[in-house]
């Protein structure tokens, strides 16, 4: 939407485009939050309520279902609306889907609330992305990303560490998660001020022409290059393992590996703690020598063996881990290094693939490429769990069998050589006549 006289306007100013970045970032916060706040529970569903790891994999793909739904819509919601509404309004969906799931007595109503949360979580993602286009395109906008980005993972890492600064809250499923609800709610709180900044801004600066969202528009779907398939394909499999490992991590190291809850939290946390720091300096790395196809095989590559590491090699020492005002725990050696690793491939995959989409496809369609994207992520985030949570059951994984959870683990490193596979593919063509400059366009460049 253009504003009427707005090229006698000038631009936001630098402190009020990154007071917008960091209201928005922090209702990205509570989103990741509030999603990852079921894995440190895992096991207290499982012996308070007595759920099986199929329910739980069905837990995570109520999410997905919902996501997967509401993406086809998000995007004209948005249009429609406006990303500021839409930013309240899916932010508020969010804290509802947090209540619902703390206050559930029965699978069903949690299933529920995860479904809403899948509702609401999701395209706050894509309108936040939208937001910051607007106030940041011309400028910062690939940092302003990735600020974005390690903000949110902080509200991943957070949710793990609640295992340590809120130790108390586990004597029951609940009340860990009606955390969860008060931590959405100041993020609703956070949107509702980033509501009243542009509204104020509105007839003092100039803002530009609303950015293209995230909007699928399914006849894109025959007009992209093999590379772009490639990245889509990656993206599936790579978020498809990452994401579930994630969900169950927490249950898996204290029943496989005997962790006390605590310090299965702050070992999980290394993942998104990496990723907090490395994405960044990844993404200015990569901007500097091009090269973006080899990292993602490179990534890829590294990932492959992690999940038989944690589950055949020897533990060796422990050592203690200690995140300053949080709280420490003793670790495997073993373990640790392989959260370091994936914490490594976890920050350098995004940061490449994401942007890596944007060279590939033209600017118009770029909104639907990526919605394109997001929807085919969600699809193969939707089976994992509960592939993995079926596979856990029929080989009673649990404290007194921990072999049972290798099936799981294999299927993570088939997955994984898939990714491998389709990031070969894409190095193929990035290398050849038809390349997109993946592996050559730099900041030096002229293109
Ligand atoms: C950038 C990317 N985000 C996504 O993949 C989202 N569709 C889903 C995030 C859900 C996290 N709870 C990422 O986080 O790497």
């Amino acid at each position: 939407m253009s504003i009427p006289g707005a090229g006698a306007l000038p631009r936001p100013t630098p402190a009020y485009r990154w007071l917008v970045l960091v209201f928005a970032s922090l209702a990205m916060f509570g989103n990741y939050y509030v999603y990852d706040a079921l894995n440190p529970v895992v096991d207290l569903l499982r012996e308070q309520q007595g759920f099986s790891y199929r329910q739980i994999g069905m837990l995570s793909s109520a999410y997905n279902l919902a996501a997967l739904l509401v993406l086809l819509v998000g995007g004209y919601v948005i249009d429609r609306f406006g990303a500021r509404r839409a930013i309240v309004a899916f932010a508020a969906v969010c804290v509802l889907a947090a209540a619902v799931s703390a206050a559930a007595s029965s699978f069903p109503t949690l299933a529920a609330g995860r479904f809403l949360l899948g509702m609401g979580a999701e395209p706050l993602i894509v309108a936040v992305t939208a937001v910051l286009a607007k106030w940041f395109k011309g400028k910062e906008l690939s940092f302003a990303f990735g600020l974005n980005l390690s903000i949110s993972r902080l509200g991943s890492a957070s949710a793990d560490w609640s295992t340590s600064f809120a130790a108390p809250l586990y004597s029951n499923w609940q009340d860990p998660l009606w955390l969860s609800t008060g931590v959405m709610a100041a993020g609703l709180g956070a949107a509702l001020l980033y509501w009243m900044l542009e509204r104020r801004a509105e007839g003092r600066f100039y803002l530009g022409e609303a950015a293209a969202t995230d909007r699928l528009d399914l006849r894109s779907l025959y007009r992209f290059s093999a590379s772009y398939w490639y990245i889509v394909a990656l993206c599936v499999v790579f978020y498809s393992t990452v994401f579930p490992f994630r969900s169950f991590a927490i249950d898996y190291f204290q029943q496989a590996h005997g962790l006390e809850r605590e310090a299965a939290g702050i070992l999980s946390s290394l993942l998104p703690v990496a990723a907090i720091f490395a994405t960044p300096l990844f993404g200015l790395w990569v901007d500097r020598v091009g090269r973006r196809s080899l990292f993602m095989a490179i990534g890829s590559l590294v990932m492959l063996p992690l999940f038989l590491a944690v589950t055949y090699l020897p533990p060796g020492p422990d050592v203690m881990v200690t995140i300053p005002l949080v709280g420490s725990g003793e670790v495997p050696l073993t373990l640790l290094c392989v959260i370091l690793l994936l914490g490594g491939v976890f920050s350098l995959i995004p940061a490449v693939m994401w942007p890596s989409v944007a060279y590939i496809v033209d600017d118009r369609r770029l909104g639907s490429a990526y919605a394109l994207m997001t929807l085919c992520q969600q699809l193969g985030w939707i089976a994992v769990p509960l592939v993995v949570g079926a596979l856990n059951d029929r080989y009673l994984a649990g404290p007194e069998n921990p072999a049972g959870y290798a099936p799981g683990m294999w299927f993570y490193t088939a997955l994984s050589s898939l990714g491998l596979f389709f990031a070969w593919r894409l190095w193929r063509a990035e290398r050849g006549q038809g390349g997109h400059g993946l592996e050559t366009i730099t900041v030096g460049s002229n293109r």
